[in-house]
This record gives C-alpha cells, structure tokens and sequence, in this order.
C-alpha cells in the first residue's frame, strides 16, 4: 500500500482482533502497517496502526488492528498463529485487546445479530493448538479463573448498552464454549453444551484469552450471534448464514467497536489500557525453573516477549 509507514515510534495500547467478516476496521485513519517477526513466527497479518481521536482531548488514539484469519480469511481457526499474534502485539506496546467473534447462539433469548460480552469459557479443543509461552524448560503458571478482564467488560458492556434500542441487544454475561472445528458440531455436542449452561459457541476464545494472560494483556472477546448451531428448529448453520447476518450487521459491529474504543481512549482508563493490574505478574509465575535448568530457546523466546523479566 503505498503512503502508509511501515514503522510506528509510540507504544500502541490498544488492539483490536476482528474475526470471520471483520477483517478490516473502516472510519480510522489508516497510518502504518507493521510486519511484526516474533520467535513464534509471523502473525496472521500485518498489524494496521489506525488514528482514533479521543473524544475527551480530540487527540490520535492508535489503536492496533489484527485479521485473525488472515487478510483473505486464509488461515482456519485451529492453524490461527496463536502465539506470533499475541506476541507481536505486546512486542508493539499492545495491554489490552478487545476481540471480535462470530458465534452460534445456544440459547433461545441470544438471537442471530444480539451481542454477547462473555464472562467465562468451556475449553473444548482438542490439544491440537499450542496454547502456551511456557513450555521447553521455562515452566510458568498462570490464573485463569475469570479468563477475561472484569474491568474491561464492564466497559464493553456499558458502551454496548448505550447503543440499545438503537439496532443494538446486547448480553453483558455468559458462557462461551471453544471447540476445535473446522466442522460445526454434531446435535448431540449442540445439546449437551446447552445442557452445560453454554451460552453461545465459536473456534476461537482460545487459546487467544489464555495466551493475552500470559502476556499480561487485558483481554474481552465481543461476540456477535450469527445462528442458533444446529439443536434449534431453525436451520442449522452453515457458512452462508454466519457471513450473511455479519454482513447485514457489520455496521453495528463497527459502531460497538466504535464506541468501546471511544470510551477507553479516555484519559481516565490510562491505567487500564496500559493492563498497570497485569504489569509483572509473570516475573514471578514465569520463573519457577531453577536458572541451571532453563531451556536455552525458552529462555530466548521469553526474553524477546518480557524484556528484562529473566536476566
Ligand atoms: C465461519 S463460521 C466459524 C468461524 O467463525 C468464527 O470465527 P471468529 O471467531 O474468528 O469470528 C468461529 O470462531 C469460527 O472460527
Ligand atoms: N455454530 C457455530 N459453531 C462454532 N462456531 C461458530 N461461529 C459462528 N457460528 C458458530
């Protein structure tokens, strides 16, 4: 693309990851596009470095924004670079990520095109996809109780709120289930799900949420219900029916992105942004190995991520 830099000096706080029909983020200033190499590989697409002005000061807010299926919708759920994504937007300043899913619906009361600001996740993926920075002889744990950040969902949720009765609905909590995919679920998988109290189901919560902890990254996925899966007596879903509701209710996607980037462009959530609460917390978590053991990659691969942590 020519006229866009392919470098950006400041620190970017602030991510979006845009999902199945949000592959780009229009109504921004489009200002970079960085090339981010990481030890875990390259992300699933350039960053794009776009200018939102802070309503508050009228000031360039940069926000970062990351195709999760590539920039063609190119890379299935379960070959999503993981890894290189989260690392690359750390590597660029980034503590918190907003993330945006297509999901099915599991639950009668979240129509096709209602918003969900999730609060927890079942974990139904098979292994398949690395899902940690701490393997190889540099072993960390990390809390994962509540997998995404209070603070940012009351955010999410209250800008989301705003916007009701006008085209939008949204339901600030519930429980999504990740499974591995590519192939939707059979009508027993649909159904037990509910029977477990999901709330709505998709391929890609994870490992996102659990790698933006370890990356000491504020992290809340927005959902947008596309279908009810297959245990509703509505047809089942398919890949037309997921695009056509995202197509038809892209512009409300954009405007709820649209007024949670206002809000936390807002001098006041400084320290959220920055994840202050998260700061060093893998200092500690991620040093359990005794120095002598250490994997001499591991090491190398986590020191590219947390500068200065394991000297
Ligand atoms: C195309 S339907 C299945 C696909 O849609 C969702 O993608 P994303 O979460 O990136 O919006 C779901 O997780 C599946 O990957
Ligand atoms: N029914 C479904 N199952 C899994 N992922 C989805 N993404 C959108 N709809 C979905």
């Amino acid at each position: 693309m020519t006229g866009i830099a392919d470098k950006y000096d400041a620190p970017v706080r602030i991510a979006v990851i845009g999902g199945t029909g949000l592959k780009s983020l229009p109504g921004f200033t489009h200002v970079a596009n960085l090339n981010v190499e990481t030890p875990w590989g390259k992300p699933s697409s350039p960053i794009s470095i776009l200018h939102h002005a802070s309503p508050s000061t009228g000031h360039p807010i940069p926000i970062a924004f990351l195709s999760r299926h590539g920039l063609h919708h190119e890379i299935a759920p379960h070959e999503v670079p993981a890894r290189a994504n989260i690392a690359a937007l750390r590597s660029i300043g980034v503590r918190t990520i907003i993330a945006f899913s297509a999901v099915g619906s599991l639950q009668e009361e979240v129509r096709p095109r209602d918003f969900v600001v999730p609060d927890q996740v079942f974990d139904r993926t098979k292994g398949v996809r690395p899902w940690t920075f701490f393997e190889g002889g540099m072993v960390g744990h990390v809390g994962f109780a509540d997998p995404f950040d209070s603070t940012l969902s009351k955010i999410v949720a209250k800008s989301g709120h705003a916007l009701e009765g006008d085209g939008i609905t949204l339901h600030d909590k519930g429980m999504i289930i990740c499974m591995e995919g590519p192939q939707f679920s059979t009508r027993a998988e649909s159904n037990i799900y509910r029977s477990w109290g999901g709330t709505v189901i998709n391929m890609s919560v994870l490992p996102e949420a659990k790698l933006a902890r370890e990356a000491e990254i504020a992290y809340q996925m927005i959902c947008m219900a596309t279908d009810y899966d297959c245990w509703h007596s509505t047809e089942d879903v398919n890949v037309e029916m997921v695009m056509g509701h995202m197509k038809a209710n892209s512009e409300n996607a954009r405007r709820l992105v649209g007024a949670v980037l206002d809000e936390l462009s807002n001098e006041r959530h400084s320290d959220l942004v920055q994840a202050k609460h998260l700061e060093g917390s893998m200092k500690f978590a991620g040093s359990m190995t005794g120095k002598e053991a250490r994997g001499a990659d591991a090491l190398k691969k986590l020191q590219w991520l947390f500068p200065g942590y394991y000297d």
